[in-house]
């Protein structure tokens, strides 16, 4: 019965027949027994489409149409007895082939391996122990340890639980958390009525449990609704850039391979070389390098970023990194050091009290749920004298309530303490103690008093919770959330909490950088506004939960530009605050290790979340933080631009002097007698030409592109291609002439003359378009520049070589060279200045659209501005 699908099953069950199901007892399973079972059942991974072995992933690289028409057309022509031209076509394709892979596999392992290292782990009894074990190292039959702010790793049957409450809202929707026991439910019918089962993906909320697991990865319920559930996020605007792309190159290759087939057949060429030279062509134009160029520049960033501690999970978050123009953060950890310490403890006459230290200490000790920093700093601070007490029930902790009763019993007496924010606390207070033992009602200036102690504690900067509690009937073993009312209000617990000294110079180099940082928080505003002060943060607006509950979305979005603090906001608002901000246009990161930032983080372009945090925030975040450090998103920030930046040298590349080059081949074909390029000869420059551009993930990158976000921006791209390609054809097609009149070339000369200066001018414009600046000022990556170089090399010289004449090609006079050497130093030259008159003219152009749309953009992407012009 290991991993059968119907998991509500479970529940009906009784708890032994389904231990004697999965052969375990509460005791687990032996290691050897688990991995035997690993292997059987597979990982507990619901990506787990099982990786494919090598081999196989290599087959798939042949899987493309170009290549099968090309070696099928190539077989063809051996079989009439051109079997030179097969083996090289067959060993080119290869070679590139295996360039590509070899490059996309490693870029692969090694994101793999950064993934793996943050991912979430379970407590799992093996061999009677305890271990810390990867979630998808699970199988049925092993008994996993769960407390608050733990993510369910898979589908489970309770054997022991104290207080368990999940939230369950992806399964069932309901937005509550439900309490589960150990229990025997024979009729249990839908996950909401089974309270005895823990589903995968459902997280803890308050209290700790013991469950067998009896389901993993795409056995689970959450696995058989994967499809619906885990939709894949929807398309960054990179990778809608790069898709556009190459839609845009599969049209220009489609219409000039059948432009050439058709030109060829009314010329009466032989066809069978006519179709191999046009599918050569269409190999040439294809970006077949584009998915290894984006993959390995991408684990090159994640690589330069796991080195400042930060492990990119989701790549894609590593371009939104870039083009991200604010960052919400919380403040506990990121601005503070979360290093909590409890100082004061004083009645509602601001007297320091032992009875207030003494209820805070008793519900901090006895409440279950995810544990907080203030729970910590409470139970550190001292033992007082309170023995004796047991608990009865709790009404855990949420972030909508922000506060925790525990009821507790001591000779009979039974006691409700409530601890939690002062203003609630006080709400649900009608009496208070001026004396020990001594109730009395508050009246209107009491409240008021306690009110502005309370307010003065957090203008001084104290964290502050809010202390009650009731006497309840001997009969009331079950607390309730109704219960929490009528309160006599004991005090104030105050805590302080050190500014992080780091934290402002972070926050300003981020500005600096163009990224606004926005605090949102659930804590007050006049601590906020302290912790702000003293770390030198001007605030230009603040936005309180309550507000922001009265607000239209319009109202919101018009203040949002100006407002840098929200606070205690609760964990939907800080969700409606990013989405609000996404809805303006921007590229919004949220950085946060909470529960009650998980919402937040997945509406995020960018979650951020720490090692440390809850594995709901992990599980939420695309980027992990190695060390809860502001400063080091900065770096992040820098390399995320870096990387859109090279991925965008490699697309202009391709479009314009690829896409020129390719043109004139085309163009070529119709006025010559004969192919202006053998088949082979097409492949080996187009090989030769991928091998020049291996160096561009490696590439620097001029500091001030980066200084400002960067937006993935296609408009630049197809402006740059319609200018810069007719340019590349203008120097191929005075080749041509300078070949045919001057050098009086035949056709082998002619196909070797052209090679060579092809190469030429496709790999050494690079130098001109990898950079904004001149060339002689900005200098590339040493890597990228002998290949590029060598590879040119490489072209003038195979045809002096014995592989010369394989290819078809037969040696070049020395005037040519003078000549090339003329026509690709003007070429280069022609094609800067262009690009400098094009970047002044592009980048006026980009400002007059940003006045026009109402704010200046950092980088101008099409689709972003028109929905900044509607904003406006
Ligand atoms: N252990 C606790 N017991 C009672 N009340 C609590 C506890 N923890 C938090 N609260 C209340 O809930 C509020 C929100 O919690 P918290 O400050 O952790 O939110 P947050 O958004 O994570 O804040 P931050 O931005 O500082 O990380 C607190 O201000 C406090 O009033
Ligand atoms: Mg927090």
């Amino acid at each position: 019965m290991e991993n059968d699908p119907d998991s509500v099953a479970l529940a009906s069950q009784p708890l032994d027949s389904l231990l004697a199901g999965v052969a375990s007892t509460a005791g687990g399973l032996s290691g050897a027994e688990a991995d035997a079972r690993l292997t059987r059942c597979g990982s507990n991974d619901l990506s787990a489409v099982r990786r494919r072995p090598l081999w196989l992933q290599f087959l798939d690289r042949l899987h493309n149409p170009l290549l099968i028409i090309l070696l099928l057309a190539s077989g063809f022509s051996a079989m009439a007895g051109d079997f030179y031209s097969f083996a090289i076509v067959v060993t080119i394709v290869f070679v590139s082939v295996v360039l590509d892979f070899v490059q996309e596999v490693r870029a692969n392992n090694t994101i793999e391996d950064l993934r793996r290292s943050v991912a979430l782990r379970a407590r799992v009894l093996r061999d009677g122990q305890e271990r810390e074990l990867p979630v998808e190292r699970l199988v049925p039959g092993d008994v996993v340890q769960l407390v608050a702010g733990d993510l369910v790793p898979a589908d489970a049957r309770l054997i022991e639980a104290r207080d368990l409450f999940v939230n369950q809202a992806l399964l069932t929707g309901e937005p509550y958390p439900t309490e589960k026991h150990v229990a025997d439910l024979p009729h249990a019918a839908d996950p909401s009525e089974a309270t005895n089962t823990l589903f995968m993906g459902t997280s803890v909320i308050s209290g700790t449990g013991r469950a067998v697991i009896l389901r993993t990865g795409r056995a689970t319920l959450l696995g058989a609704m994967a499809h619906s559930l885990k939709a894949p996020p929807p398309p960054t605007d990179f990778e809608i850039g790069v898709r556009h792309f190459g839609l845009l190159i599969l049209r220009v290759t489609v219409f000039l391979v059948l432009f050439v087939l058709l030109a060829n057949v009314l010329f009466h060429r032989p066809w069978l070389e006519s179709l191999m030279f046009a599918v050569a062509l269409a190999v040439g134009l294809t970006p077949e390098l584009l998915p290894m160029v984006v993959t390995v520049t991408l684990a090159r960033g994640a690589l330069r970023l796991a080195e400042r501690k930060v492990i990119v999970k989701r790549l894609t978050a590593l371009h939104n990194l870039g083009a991200m123009d604010v960052l919400c953060t919380d403040k506990t950890g990121t601005l503070t050091e979360a290093r909590i310490r409890l100082v004061r403890h004083i009645d509602a006459q601001g007297e320091d009290s032992d009875e207030v230290f003494r209820l805070a200490w008793l519900n901090s000790r006895f409440e279950s749920g995810i544990r907080s920093p203030l729970d910590d700093a409470i139970l550190e601070h001292g033992q007082p004298d309170a023995v004796d007490w047991h608990k009865l029930d709790e009404v855990p902790f949420d972030f909508e309530r922000r506060r925790v009763s525990v009821l507790l019993e001591r000779g009979g007496q039974h006691l409700l303490i409530v601890k939690g924010a002062p203003e609630d606390v006080l709400r649900l207070s009608t009496h208070y103690e001026p004396g020990p033992g001594r109730p009395s009602a508050f009246d209107i200036e009491a409240r008021a008093r306690v009110r502005r102690l309370f307010e003065q504690l957090g203008d001084d900067g104290f964290r502050v919770l809010g202390i009650a509690s009731r006497v309840v009937g001997p009969d009331q073993r079950e607390a309730r959330v109704t219960d929490e009312t009528e309160l006599v209000f004991a005090g104030f617990a105050a805590f302080l909490d050190p500014p992080k000294a780091d934290a402002a110079a972070a926050v300003h180099a981020l500005s600096k950088a163009g990224v606004a940082v926005k605090i949102l928080t659930g804590d007050n505003d006049r601590v906020t506004r302290h912790v702000c002060r003293d770390l030198g943060i001007p605030v230009t607006g603040l936005i309180s939960g309550d507000e922001l509950r009265a607000m239209s979305e319009e109202a919101l979005r018009l203040r949002l530009a100006k407002v840098n603090v929200f606070c205690r906001l609760s964990p939907p608002q800080k969700q409606r605050v990013l989405l609000a901000l996404k809805q303006r246009g921007h590229a919004v990161g949220f950085l946060g290790d909470g529960i009650n930032d998980a919402a937040a983080l997945h509406a995020a372009d960018v979650g951020i979340s720490v090692d440390g945090a809850a594995d709901v925030a992990k599980d939420a975040a695309s980027l992990i933080l190695l060390e809860h450090d502001l400063s080091v998103i900065h770096g992040g920030v820098l390399e995320g631009r870096r990387t859109v930046e090279n991925v965008t040298k490699y697309i202009l590349m391709g479009s314009s002097s690829n896409f020129g080059n390719m043109l004139s081949m085309a163009g070529a074909a119709l006025v010559l007698p004969f192919l202006p390029m053998l088949p082979i000869q097409v492949l080996l420059n187009n090989l030769l030409y991928d091998a020049s551009e291996i160096g561009i993930p490696f590439d620097r990158v001029d500091p001030e592109t980066i200084v400002r976000p960067v937006r993935w921006n296609m408009d630049l791209i197809r402006r740059f291609m319609l200018i810069l390609g007719p340019v590349s054809s203008l120097f191929d097609f005075l080749t041509f002439y300078a070949l045919l009149t001057i050098f009086g070339a035949g056709e082998a000369l002619f196909q070797t003359g052209w090679f060579v200066e092809s190469l030429a001018t496709q790999a050494l414009i690079i130098f001109v378009i990898r950079t904004r600046r001149s060339p002689l000022v900005s200098r590339p990556h040493p890597l990228l520049a002998a290949l590029s170089v060598g590879m040119v090399l490489l072209a003038a010289l195979i045809p002096l070589s014995p592989l010369g004449p394989l290819f078809g090609f037969v040696s070049l006079p020395l005037g040519y060279f003078i000549f090339l050497a003329g026509t690709v130093a003007a070429y280069l030259i022609l094609a800067e200045s262009i690009k400098r008159l094009f970047y002044r003219w592009y980048g006026r152009q980009a400002r007059r659209g940003a006045m026009a749309a109402g704010r200046f953009p950092h980088g101008p992407s099409s689709r972003r501005s028109e929905h900044r012009a509607h904003d406006a």
